[in-house]
C-alpha cells in the first residue's frame, strides 16, 4: 500500500509556484503542470510547501509517562503541527540509557508512523550526573543514536562533560547541554531580577546558563568535538555563543518557540502554563535571540514540547513543574515571532527548521529540502490564517500550552511523511491508516536496501 499524491499549486519556500508529485515514497517530479495519474490530489493554492520540519527537542514521556505523553500521542501532536521527524528526549523512566530502550522508544515510533521518531541518548546513567551512560551501544543500536542529553538536568561536573565529549566525537555524535549551574538555581522558580523579587519567587539569574555554556564551548574547542547548546534563553548566552562561532568552536544552539514570543511578565499572574525551564526572560533577552536566530548563531528552533498531566500544573506555582506543549504551535509561533516581524523569511525557516536540526541530528534525507528524488516529507501551511489558539488544536495529552485563548497566524493544511498523508484538510490522518501506510513502506524500503 502506497500512495501517489499530487500536489497542485503549491509555493516553495523561495517564491516558486510548482506541482509535487509523490510517487513511492519520494518527491518523483516539480514542475508547472505535471500531468500524472495520482490516488490523491491536493489543491495547495495558496500554501507554502516546507520541507517536513524536525525538531531536536521533544519530550514524549514514553516509557514511563504514559499519562502525560505516548510516543503515539506525542507523533500525532507533531504532524498536526508539521513535522515530519522528533527527537525524543532521554528523560523517560527507564531513563533512555541503554541500547534496549532507545530501541524500544524507536520501533514505538516506527509503529505508530505518523514522524520518524529518533531517540537521544542519556549521556549519564539515570541522568544522574555520576557516569557515563552506555553511549557506544547506543550509538551502535538499531536506534542508531546520534545526540546525547540528560536534558532537564545539567551534565554539570566538567570532567564528564569532556569524556562524554570525547566518547561522541569517535562516531559523530553531538552532546546537548540543558545549560543550569545547579547550585546558582536551586529552588529558581522565575527570571531573576526586579520582577521576581516584586512576585517573592526566587530568582533564575541569567548567568547560571551563560557560565556553563562559556565551560562548555571551551571544552568543546579543548576536545575538538560538536557541542549543542539546548534551549538558549538569554541575551549573554546568544554573545558567547556568537565569540565561539567566530573562533571555530564546533558549536550550535537552538531557542524555542516561547523564547521567541514571550516574556517574563506572564509570570505576574502567578499561571502556571507561563513556568518553564529554562524560565521565560526580560524583553532584551528575547530580541536577543530573534536577532541570534536572524544571524545565524542560534542555529534552529527546537520546541522542548513538554506535557505534563493537568495535576502537575493546576497547582501553586511554585508546586507546579516546568515545561509547555509546543509541537501544535511551533510553526504559528515562529510565524508570529520572526517571518511576520520581517527578521526571517521562508527559506530560513526551512533551514532553522528542517536542515538545519537534521543536519545536527544526523537525520538523512533532509539535506536537499523539497527536490526531485528526496524523500518524501513535507508540509503544506497557510501562512494567512488566523485563528484563536485553543484545546481544539492540542492532538498531545498535554493542555499546557501557553497560548491558549490568543489568536496564532497560520495552519497546517497537510503533512507528507514517508510520501503517505499524516495530516489532510487540517486534520490527522486516522491512526489504522497511518500504521498500514508506516508498515508498507519500511517493506518497501527494506526491500531498497536488499535489492
Ligand atoms: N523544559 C521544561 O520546562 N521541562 C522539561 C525539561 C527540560 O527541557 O529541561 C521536561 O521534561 O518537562
Ligand atoms: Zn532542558
Ligand atoms: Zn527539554
Amino acid at each position: 500500500m502506497t500512495e501517489t499524491i499530487l500536489v497542485r499549486g503549491a509555493t516553495l519556500a523561495d517564491g516558486t509556484r510548482t506541482d509535487i508529485l509523490v510517487r513511492a515514497g519520494v518527491i518523483a517530479e516539480l514542475g508547472k503542470a505535471i500531468f500524472a495519474s495520482a490516488d490523491r490530489l491536493i489543491d495547495a493554492d495558496g500554501l507554502i510547501a516546507l520541507p517536513g520540519l524536525v525538531d531536536l527537542h521533544t519530550h514524549l514521556r514514553e516509557p514511563g509517562f504514559e499519562q502525560s505523553e505516548t510516543v503515539l500521542t506525542g507523533s500525532r501532536a507533531a504532524a498536526i503541527g508539521g513535522f515530519t521527524a522528533v527527537h525524543a528526549m532521554a528523560n523517560t523512566s527507564p531513563v533512555a540509557d541503554t541500547a534496549g530502550v532507545v530501541e524500544q522508544v524507536q520501533a514505538l515510533g516506527v509503529a505508530a508512523g505518523y514522524v520518524t521518531v529518533r531517540p537521544i541518548g542519556a549521556v549519564t546513567v539515570g541522568l544522574e550526573g555520576r557516569q557515563l551512560a552506555e553511549i557506544g551501544a547506543m550509538a551502535n543500536s538499531r536506534a542508531r543514536v546520534r545526540v546525547f542529553s540528560d536534558d532537564g538536568k545539567c551534565v554539570s561536573d566538567a570532567l564528564l562533560m569532556r569524556r562524554a565529549l570525547e566518547y561522541v566525537t569517535t562516531f559523530g555524535g553531538v552532546v546537548a547541554q540543558h545549560a543550569q549551574e545547579p547550585r546558582l538555581t536551586e529552588g529558581a522558580q522565575m527570571n531573576e531580577g526586579t520582577l521576581s523579587g516584586e512576585l517573592g519567587l526566587a530568582g533564575w539569574p541569567a548567568v547560571a546558563e551563560e557560565s556553563i555554556i562559556a565551560r562548555d564551548v571551551l571544552l568543546a574547542q579543548h576536545v575538538g568535538a560538536r557541542l549543542h547548546i539546548c534551549h538558549l534563553s538569554t541575551a549573554g548566552s546568544v554573545d558567547v555563543v556568537r565569540w565561539a562561532k567566530a573562533r571555530g568552536i564546533a558549536v550550535t544552539a537552538e531557542v524555542t518557540p516561547h523564547h521567541l514570543l514571550l516574556t517574563e511578565q506572564l509570570a505576574s499572574g502567578y499561571d502556571s502554563r507561563y513556568k518553564v525551564n529554562p524560565p521565560l526572560r526580560r524583553d532584551e533577552d528575547v530580541h536577543a535571540v530573534r536577532a541570534g536566530l536572524a544571524d545565524g548563531t542560534i542555529d534552529i528552533v527546537a520546541t522542548d514540547h513538554a506535557p505534563h498531566p493537568v495535576e502537575a500544573k493546576d497547582c501553586e506555582w511554585e508546586a507546579a513543574a516546568f515545561g509547555m506543549v509546543g509541537l501544535e504551535s511551533a510553526l504559528s509561533v515562529v510565524q508570529a515571532s520572526v517571518v511576520d516581524t520581517g527578521l526571517l523569511d521562508w527559506s530560513d525557516v526551512a533551514r532553522v527548521f528542517s536542515r538545519a536540526p537534521a543536519a545536527i541530528g544526523r537525520l538523512d534525507g533532509y539535506d536537499r529540502g523539497i527536490a526531485v528524488g528526496s524523500p518524501a516529507e513535507f508540509t503544506l501551511y497557510d501562512a494567512s490564517a488566523s485563528r484563536v489558539f485553543d484545546t481544539s488544536r492540542l492532538r498531545g495529552k498535554g493542555l499546557n500550552s501557553p497560548y491558549l485563548e490568543t489568536t496564532l497566524p497560520g495552519r497546517v493544511v497537510a503533512t507528507i511523511h514517508d510520501g503517505y498523508a499524516t495530516v489532510l484538510d487540517g486534520e490527522l490522518v486516522e491512526a489504522d491508516a497511518v500504521a498500514r501506510f508506516a508498515a508498507a513502506a519500511g517493506a518497501r524500503e527494506a526491500g531498497v536496501r536488499n535489492g
